[in-house]
């Protein structure tokens, strides 16, 4: 069968997304295709595959797999990628409200290439934990910005192991089962924060991660590094806007601003 789709990039996170509203793409099949269309060698290759469903109450449903076909209820970059790729199919009007597994997301898109997520409050924040890998001890904050976070502040952001560190304490005792997303985080004059992220089911450093975007910039105002609205560099140079209001490390008015484009649209054959 041949399926249309159209490939976005979000600050350098890059999704191939299917409209799915029709079922064409049974349950059953999602993460083996998953796997298999983000391929970078043998298919169209991305970090996710999300599929646009139909939602009884909001304009549409997000589903979201991870490269390695692992299903994850949420996707910072990828809620910014569905709701252009939504108003593209004419689904959605500039502004929109969509389910995700982790909760309801309000959408605008607000220029060409940028789009603004009003999002449910965080979970589970957990400060200072101690974890040590590879005769390394971390200081580690965690919370739940919908899929879970772990967040590092380091000195050396250049020099810093993403990979080796990121994947050691992704699997550590610490965060199972479900493992945890790993961002390292350097606070820079200007209210801003460079953010590098080892991404759980991609299982390597991308070039941005919404949710871990997020999550850093909430730990920095927590901690007293920064002031909402957080400036954030990815690692691939992209600039995003995370805000949100605290009030004694009650999170709530959670909004996610940046760039998402429709980089090509093509038919796969699955
Ligand atoms: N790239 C995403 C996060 C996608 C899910 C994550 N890899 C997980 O499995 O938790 C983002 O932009 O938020």
């Amino acid at each position: 069968m041949n399926i249309n789709f159209s490939k976005l990039t979000a600050a350098g996170n890059d999704f191939v997304l299917i409209d799915n509203r029709e079922s064409v793409i049974a349950k059953e099949d999602c993460q083996s295709l998953a796997k298999k269309l983000c391929d970078r060698k043998y298919s169209i290759g991305a970090d996710g595959l999300i599929l646009l469903e139909k939602s009884a109450c909001k304009d549409f449903k997000m589903k979201y797999f991870n490269s390695d076909g692992s299903c994850a209820s949420m996707c910072g970059n990828g809620g910014r990628s569905i709701a252009k790729f939504a108003y593209d199919l004419g689904v959605a009007n500039l502004k929109m409200v969509f389910e995700t597994d982790a909760g309801v997301i309000n959408a605008e898109i607000l220029t060409e290439d940028r789009v603004r997520l009003d999002l449910y409050a965080p979970r589970d924040l957990k400060k200072d934990i101690k974890v040590e890998v590879n005769g390394k001890e971390f200081d580690v904050d965690f919370i739940n910005t919908g899929v879970p976070h772990a967040v590092i502040f380091v000195d050396d952001i250049e020099k810093i192991d993403v990979f080796g560190y990121g994947r050691a304490i992704r699997s550590h005792k610490t965060f199972v089962p479900a493992g945890v997303n790993v961002n390292f985080v350097k606070v820079i004059k200007g209210n801003t924060l460079l953010v590098r992220t080892y991404e759980r089911g991609v299982e390597d450093e991308t070039l941005a991660c919404g949710t871990g975007i997020i999550a850093s910039g909430i730990i920095s105002v927590l901690k007293g590094f920064a002031e909402s609205p957080v400036k954030v560099i990815a690692r691939g140079g992209d600039k995003l806007l995370v805000s949100l209001k605290n009030s004694k490390d009650k999170i709530s008015n959670v909004v996610l601003e940046g760039p998402a484009l429709i980089t090509f649209k093509g038919t796969v054959k699955i």
